[in-house]
């Protein structure tokens, strides 16, 4: 099979610059762009030299469109609003579009299951295997334990993540909402300050920390009368997310529109 052309938007962000190593790094892949918002001062530096390898004669751009009309699928963990308006680009160009972005609001949300119409899209709170699998124990113990164990979602990132919670807490939350059969929505718990009364049964809580280069800690709490179950995942480097973001790409490479998840690429649906 030919090597599948892929871009990059964010390209100079923290991810944006693991995954064009790791695509450098691919010989089944090719970096076929290097987006960074109008204005960037990164716009015209060479990709590969931005990340610290040899120059690839592939300059840093602004213009996404022409760039998806050259490539088979693009990589996006940027911001909501950016990647809104990229699944409509790619929608446009039919490729496929991995999301890791996170902080989507319901309505991004829609605009982004009606891009899935026209182009195959990945999208996931975290790419990694071990959090997708934590979440399908997470569903699965929820599952078997009733209201008498309280659940608890405890987060912690760098002191440069700005949104909260994180994406894997809400993806873990709503597997723990679907393993015990009742809505996140409705039992999600995610400021607790000041006189708050006792605990209601059922709820999900959330709790967030930030603080320095912390790559991303979870730990679903079930807490019982007496004792105490705790899952949890460490990722340890972004390359795990950048790993099963391109899994994802070369999965989604020739499947018909729709929106898929973590869940169908490592075919996890079943566990
Ligand atoms: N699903 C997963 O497995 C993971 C998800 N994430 C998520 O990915 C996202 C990015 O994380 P991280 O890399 O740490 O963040 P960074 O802030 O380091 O990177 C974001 C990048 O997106 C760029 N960007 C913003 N707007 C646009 C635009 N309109 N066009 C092109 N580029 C744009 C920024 O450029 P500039 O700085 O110039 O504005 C920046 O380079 C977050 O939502 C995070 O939660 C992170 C890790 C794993
Ligand atoms: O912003 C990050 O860094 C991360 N974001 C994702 C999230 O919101 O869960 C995934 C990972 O934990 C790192």
């Amino acid at each position: 099979m030919t090597q599948m052309r892929l871009v990059v938007v964010g390209a100079g962000g923290r991810m944006g610059r693991t995954l064009i190593r790791a695509i450098i790094e691919a010989p089944d892949l090719a970096l076929a762009g290097a987006i960074e918002p109008a204005g960037s001062e990164l716009i015209g530096r060479d990709a590969g030299e931005l990340v610290g390898l040899p120059a690839l004669g592939l300059a840093v751009s602004e213009d996404a469109l022409e760039a998806f009309a050259a490539a088979e699928g693009v990589i996006d963990f940027t911001v909501p609003a950016a990647s809104v308006a990229f699944a409509a680009l790619a929608a446009q160009a039919r490729i496929v579009h991995v999301i890791g972005t996170t902080g989507f609001s319901q309505e991004d949300e829609a605009k982004i299951e009606a891009a899935s119409r026209h182009a195959a899209i990945v999208k996931s709170g975290n790419m990694s295997l071990g959090v997708n699998l934590l979440s399908a124990l997470v569903k699965r113990v929820a599952r078997t334990l009733d209201e008498g164990f309280d659940i608890e979602i405890v987060e912690m990132h760098h002191n440069r993540k700005i949104d909260a919670p994180s994406g894997t807490a809400l993806l873990l939350g709503q597997a723990a909402a679907e393993g015990r059969g009742v809505s996140l929505a409705e039992n999600g718990v995610f400021e607790r300050h000041g006189h708050t009364g006792a605990r209601k049964a059922g709820d999900i809580g959330f709790a967030t920390l930030r603080g320095g280069t912390v790559v991303g800690d979870h730990n679903v709490i079930f807490a019982g009368t007496g004792e105490r179950i705790e899952l949890g995942h460490r990722a340890e480097s972004r390359e795990i997310f950048a790993r099963g973001a391109l899994a994802a790409a070369r999965w989604a490479r020739g499947r018909k529109p729709e929106l898929y998840s973590m869940v169908d690429v490592l075919g996890l649906a079943d566990f």
